[in-house]
């Protein structure tokens, strides 16, 4: 997968050279580049915000130069791959698993990372009827951001994660929380067995592997119920066994 992030803040993407997606990167599962916007201004001071039409407080991000940059980086690919422009804002479509796993199967990313008030409407606008691009804005929650950086750094490690052989043992992404199961995940102990008083739940040091899945499932639908109980109403009808309905 490659993925291109575009941001007047270069600097804001460094943890991307850091652990799981730093190691993806070098071992050439990902291939992603972060380019400084202002590259593609046209002035000695390289602006790229205006005044709002409409008046208002607060600047916008020109289309100009959003339209120089993500031309250049659009064209730049091997044999003219779709791509998903993706447009960080708290106005987007909220991710989730759900669409980390389909952003994974994509195979280009380009990340827009706008700041001020937000990138002129005409530029999601216009790549929207560009042939092989499709747009989306995304979300992480419901909070507002200075900028679409943070937001980026969220979604590529969410989809990063996914792509094969980022994460060492790829069972471990089935029992997550918001996994393939589609549950939370159960609690998690290790050594030593006992810690301020603290025992680690008898059944986990039985060695009797199938009452510790039992236990495992028992917990994680014990959480989700508890904290999550719109995870389990979304649950396929067939995802939990006649065994799970005692809990
Ligand atoms: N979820 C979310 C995204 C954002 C922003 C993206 C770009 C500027 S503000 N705020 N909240």
């Amino acid at each position: 997968m490659r993925i291109d992030v575009l941001t007047i803040f270069p600097d804001y993407l460094a943890p991307l050279d850091l652990s799981l997606v730093g190691k993806a990167r070098r071992s050439g599962l990902l291939d992603l580049a972060v380019h400084d916007l202002r590259d593609w201004t046209a002035d000695r001071h390289r602006t790229v915000d205006d005044t709002p039409f409409g008046g208002g407080a607060g600047m916008v991000m020109r289309p100009d130069v959003w339209g120089e940059a993500l031309d250049a980086v659009l064209a730049d690919d091997d044999a003219g791959q779709p791509a998903v422009l993706l447009v960080p804002g708290p106005g987007g479509e909220v991710l989730t698993q759900r669409t980390a796993e389909e952003l994974a199967g994509a195979r280009r990313l380009v990340i827009a990372c706008g700041r001020y008030e937000g990138i002129d409407a005409r530029v999601a606008e216009h790549y929207a009827t560009r042939p092989g691009v499709e747009v989306r804005e995304i979300s992480i929650g419901d909070y507002v951001l200075n900028g679409g950086e943070v937001a980026a750094l969220v979604v590529i490690e969410a989809v990063a994660r996914l792509l094969p052989g980022v994460v060492g043992n790829p069972e471990s992404l089935v029992e997550e929380s918001h996994g393939a199961a589609g549950l939370l995940e159960y609690p998690v102990y290790t050594k030593p067995p006992e810690w301020r008083g603290h025992a680690v739940p008898e059944v986990l040091t039985s060695g009797h592997h199938g009452k510790v899945a039992r236990w495992r499932r028992d917990r994680a639908l014990e959480r989700t119920a508890a904290r999550r109980p719109d995870l389990l109403a979304r649950l396929a009808p067939d995802a939990l066994d006649p065994a799970d309905r005692r809990v």
